[in-house]
Formats: structure tokens, sequence, C-alpha cells
């Protein structure tokens, strides 16, 4: 099923929480919405799903009105963050609950429940737990079974909200693994809200960058790490130094001394000059357009992290490869490798 929201405004008294969403997510895709905190995100999967409408605007599944259905009848699965499962029912009976509630001339019979939900229960790979009740189960057998539960009523459309928010980092990222394999099996159009950009490049077929209502960006995890469009998702998305310049004269000054680099993506005045911090590259003093010393070196991996003060008044983090170990004290001369420039400071 195909999903699509036209000009979705949302306000919650004065405050606008959506501000003119326009979006397309394609048949079967499994598409991530990401951005900070009061960004819009739970609020745009909420009215997808029925629970909440919009001040203006349309949803439509399939290229029809989805607005004048209940959340009921839009066959929507949920999951959220802290989907509590039925404290006093078990693992199976969770999983059976939404076919046992459904309208008679519908309902499966006694033995095609049992059937169903041990399939479920074998595509989320937790059979062995049928028994269980939800207080013996790890917070990702939790989810996981919520997952189950969700599908259970075979949904046209598979909406998660935080799904692994509450959980570890180790456990969240098996589970990132594990959801992108289920999703290929069960080919349901599907949207996961996360404020975790690594989940959601890692996960997504396509990434949605929100900030303070409004879209962003919408691409793939390359576009959206490799191109960013606007400042903000370069800023949000990977690890990045921003300076701020001043483009004049078809040159770009950092603190009144012209950097070796070309003007770049139409900026003009104040703006900012975006590197990633792996693509700073290090050399000596005498080399480069930018020049510091190394305030603090951390290593870890393959890389070592430096903080170095540059003589053009800022401090800056970047990565290096530790072929060429760094001291604090070292002078250094820094070219960008990569870079962007957004007018704006
Ligand atoms: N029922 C409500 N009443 C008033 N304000 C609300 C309501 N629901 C959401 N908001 C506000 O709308 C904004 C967007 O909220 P939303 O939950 O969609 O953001 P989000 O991007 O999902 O954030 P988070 O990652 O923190 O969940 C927030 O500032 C929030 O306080």
């Amino acid at each position: 099923m195909t999903i699509e929201a036209r000009g979705v405004v949302k306000s919650f008294g004065a405050f606008k929480a959506l501000d003119g969403v326009d979006l397309k997510v394609a048949n079967g895709e499994l598409l991530a919405l990401l951005g900070p905190s009061g960004s819009g995100k739970t609020t745009l999967l909420r009215i997808i799903a029925g629970l909440e409408w919009p001040d203006a605007g349309e949803i439509l599944f399939d290229g029809e009105n989805a607005l004048d259905r209940g959340a009921r009848e839009r066959h929507v699965g949920f999951v959220f963050q802290h989907y509590a499962l039925f404290r006093h029912m078990n693992v199976f009976e969770n999983v059976a609950f939404g076919l046992r509630v459904q309208p008679r001339r519908i309902r499966k019979t006694e033995a095609q429940i049992r059937a169903r939900v041990k399939e479920l229960l074998d595509l989320v790979q937790l059979d062995w737990l049928a028994d269980r009740y939800p207080s013996q189960l790890s917070g990702g057998q939790r989810q996981r079974i919520a997952l189950a539960r969700a599908l259970a009523i075979e949904p046209r459309i598979l909406l998660l909200d935080e799904p692994f928010g509450a959980l570890d980092a180790k456990v969240r990222k098996e589970l990132r693994q594990w959801l992108r394999t289920l999703h290929h099996s069960i080919n349901v159009t599907s949207i996961f809200v996360t404020h975790d950009q690594e989940e959601a490049l890692e996960v997504a077929h396509r990434v949605v960058v929100m900030d303070k209502g409004r879209i962003e960006q919408v691409g793939s995890p390359s576009d959206v790490y490799d191109s960013p469009a606007t400042a903000f998702v370069h800023g949000f998305i990977g690890e990045s130094i921003m300076l701020p310049v001043e483009v004049t004269g078809g040159a770009v000054h950092l603190n009144g001394r012209p950097l070796d680099i070309a003007v770049e993506g139409g900026a003009a005045g104040a703006s900012t000059l975006f590197v990633r911090r792996h693509d700073m590259l290090i050399g000596p003093a005498d080399s480069g357009t930018l020049h510091g010393a190394v305030t603090h070196v951390r290593s870890f991996g393959p890389v070592q992290r430096a903080e170095i003060a540059l003589t053009e008044g800022s401090t800056i983090e970047i990565d290096a490869p530790r072929d060429r170990e760094l001291r604090i004290g070292d002078r250094v001369g820094l070219k960008p490798r990569h870079y962007r420039i957004f007018a704006g400071g």
C-alpha cells in the first residue's frame, strides 16, 4: 500500500507541530522519520495511523482519502517504545489478542488462530517463548513480541514509534539488523520514527529528515549523509565541523583571512562552512589552508580524534587515521577534502 501526505498542518494551541508536510511512501518501502525531539515525527505518524487528525491537508492510502476512516478501519499495525504487552496474558495470548477480538464475520477459528500465532512467533524467532509472561522477557524480546502482535491482523501498513528507544545500545543494534531482515520477508509498507541517525541510516530504504514541523530532506541514506540539502541536515547527520565564514569577492574568508577553497553552492555573505570530521585532512604546519595546534587527542579504533585550536580563532575536532600519531602541542595544517557552504551564520 502507498501512503501520501499532502500539505499536512497540525497545531497544538499556538504551536505548529506540522507545518505543511508533503510525503510519498512507496508500496513495501521501509521509511525512517528522523529528527530532533519535538520536530513532529510522532505527530505525523499518529495522523497516518488515525490517532490524530490534521488541521489541514490530506492523507491518502493507495490514492484514497484515509482521513474519513478511523484507526481501526485503516488496518494499521503499531509498535511503540513502551507498548506494554498485557501482563496477565502469556506471549501466545498477547499475539492472539488482535485475532480474537476481530468482528465475528471475519474472525478466524481457534485452529486458524493457533496456526497464525505459531507462524508469527516463528517469524520473530521467539516460538520458544510462547508460554512465558511479559515480565519474564528481556526488553528486546518484548519488542519483538509487540511486533508479532502488530502483524497478527495482517496490517496493510506498519508504524513503529521509537520501537527500540528504551533498549540498550547493543540490543538496539541487533534489532536493527533483525528489523531489516524481517521487513524484507513481510514487505509491508512501514514507517518508523527515530531520533537515532545510525538506526535510520542502517535500517531504512529512505530517510525523511524533519525539523520544526517541516521536512528538510527525503532521500536514501547516502543522499542525506553525502549530499545534505540544508545546513540543518548537514549539522544533524554525521559529525560535522562548522565554521562561520564570509563569502565575498569570489573567495571564502575565515576571520578576515581568505581560505584556499572554492566557493560552493552559491552562498554569499555570512555563511557556514561544513566539513565532516574525517574529511578534514591533516598535515605538517606549512601545508593546508587552515592552521593550528593540537590541544587534545583521544585514540580509539581506527581513528584518533584531535581537538585543534585554529590560529583563525575557532576550535575544531577532527578524525584522523592513526598512521601518524598526533601529540598535544603539534602544529598542523588542515585542508577540507569535501565540504559544503550554506548561506547563513
Ligand atoms: N497533544 C499535544 N498537545 C500539545 N502539544 C503537543 C501534543 N502532541 C505533541 N505536541 C507538541 O508538538 C511538538 C511535536 O511533537 P512530536 O511528538 O510530534 O515530536 P517528535 O519529533 O516525535 O519528538 P520526540 O522525538 O521527542 O518524540 C512537540 O513540541 C510537542 O510538545
